[in-house]
């Protein structure tokens, strides 16, 4: 059994990003087996719960395809060790010491490119940018907390970087940090692997601005948001002032917590819309003239047309025209434009059909379409077959028994099992839900 365990762990490895194994899968140590029960052993509770809650049925399907479907596995917690904890290998990118385990952290993250005077106004965001900027003149005044909203690609991240940029450029010695809800967590469950728990409550407890980016990725993180709670709590009582972005209105955040909810819903919420026409052309002016990128209007205004409202993709256009022009030595026209960017400017009319998704899907986890369309019940196999039966189920018009037949012939009720499975796992696990985003922009670009 214990070979069963090590190669399930090499087969979770492939599908699973680094980051997710090294903190999740590779911590599961073997400890023995009784019967069909093979016996697991996590490092601590927190561990234990996580891994129950999100990736049991994955680590039991990836063991059942080794072994046979009896057998089950039961999850214990190990047995607090006296002696001083290991301490990880170098390779072990996020089982290494977080910053807040390993003393003082004197740097904020904050990326310097986004300021306010980097930032174009527009009717779009005009309501959260004057919020921003009356947090960054008056931290913890009026607006506390301040709830940032909107789509992908809207400037969230921008405005909270110039605040944190705005309020240091007055006082150097402001305790600024800015985190994603993401790297706090993992922070969170380093410092709980570590037994550094202090260390990570003064870290974030004693800052005078907390800038949180994404937290939407907190919920359903019960533990990470218990200690958000308690660290919202502590900055708000000490008259702190706490940015939050998300992309949804804290209400309709699945998963969130309603003492959390409610603490965001106390200060000002404030929402980022899609840009129009004349915001994105002010954007690519602004970014062209920082990059010495010389933009004719026309080009503008044709970048600007395009169907995208993600300023990041605007930015990825007028990169690649820069690059273009560079490199050949020739001028951005509207010729080249057009030329250089017709694969990205793309004719949204563009019909999607299954054996499009298969073969894009298959390309990406680098397995053949005749894979997924396989009964094999290998792991690497099973997620990606999952996923691209989602995709087809979400961006084409079949049915189930459609999608079934060209799935190799797959009853329908395999086909909603397998929809079913990932709409689960996207609200349960985001690597997932980044791999299944990224697949579908993809798709649709
Ligand atoms: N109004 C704006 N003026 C100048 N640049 C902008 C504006 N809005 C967005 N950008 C730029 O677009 C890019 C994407 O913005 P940002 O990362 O802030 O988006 P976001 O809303 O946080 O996206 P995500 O939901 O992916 O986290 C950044 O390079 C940012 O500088």
């Amino acid at each position: 059994m214990e070979e069963v365990w090590l190669q399930a762990q090499s087969n979770l490895a492939k599908v699973l990003t680094h980051q997710t194994f090294n903190t999740w899968i590779e911590p599961i140590k073997y400890l023995g087996s009784k019967k069909n029960v093979l016996l697991l052993e996590a490092p601590n509770q927190f561990v234990r719960d996580r891994v129950s809650e999100s990736y049991l049925p994955m680590i039991l399907e990836s063991v059942q395809s080794l072994t046979d479907s009896q057998t089950k596995i039961e999850l214990l917690i190990a047995k607090p060790k006296t002696e001083k904890p290991k301490q990880p290998a170098a390779s072990e990118v996020t089982a290494a010491e977080p910053e807040a385990c390993s003393g003082p952290d004197h740097s904020t993250n904050l990326n310097p490119k986004y300021t306010f005077d980097t930032f174009v106004c527009g009717g779009s965001n005009q309501f959260a940018h004057a919020a921003a900027q009356s947090v960054a003149n008056s931290p913890a005044g009026k607006y506390n907390p301040l709830f940032i909203y909107g789509g992908v690609g809207l400037g969230k991240t921008h405005l909270l970087n110039a605040i944190g940029n705005h309020v240091l450029s007055v006082n150097r010695k402001a305790r600024i940090c800015f985190y994603t809800s993401e790297k706090f967590m993992n922070e969170l469950i380093n410092c709980l692997r570590y037994q550094k728990m202090d260390q990570f409550r003064n870290k974030f407890r004693k800052m005078d601005i907390l800038l949180i980016d994404d937290i939407q990725f907190i919920a359903g993180k019960e533990r990470t948001q218990e200690e958000f709670f308690h660290t919202f709590n502590s900055l708000y009582e000490s008259h702190k002032q706490i940015v939050v972005t998300s992309d949804k209105f804290p209400k309709d955040i699945p998963g969130l917590e309603e003492r959390l909810r409610s603490r965001f819903e106390w200060g000002l919420i404030a929402d980022i819309q899609a840009p129009d026409t004349e915001t994105k052309v002010a954007i690519l002016r602004k970014k062209a003239d920082a990059d010495h990128i010389s933009l004719p209007d026309d080009v503008a205004l044709f970048l600007a047309s395009s169907s995208t409202t993600n300023v990041r993709e605007l930015e990825g256009m007028l990169i690649r025209l820069g690059a273009v022009s560079s490199l050949t030595g020739k001028n951005i026209t509207l010729d080249m434009a057009r030329e250089v960017l017709k694969d990205i400017i793309v004719d949204k009319s563009k019909e999607i059909t299954v054996e499009m998704i298969q073969k894009f899907v298959a390309e990406h986890f680098s397995l053949k379409v005749a894979d997924l369309k396989s009964d094999k019940r290998l792991k690497a196999l099973v997620i990606p077959r999952q996923i691209a039966i989602f995709l087809c189920r979400d961006l084409t018009k079949s049915s189930y028994p459609e999608i079934g037949e060209r799935f190799g012939g797959k009853d329908h009720s395999t086909i909603i099992h397998s929809v079913k499975k990932v709409e689960k796992l996207l609200s349960q696990d985001f690597e997932l839900r980044n791999t299944v985003d990224t697949l579908r922009k993809g798709l649709l670009s």
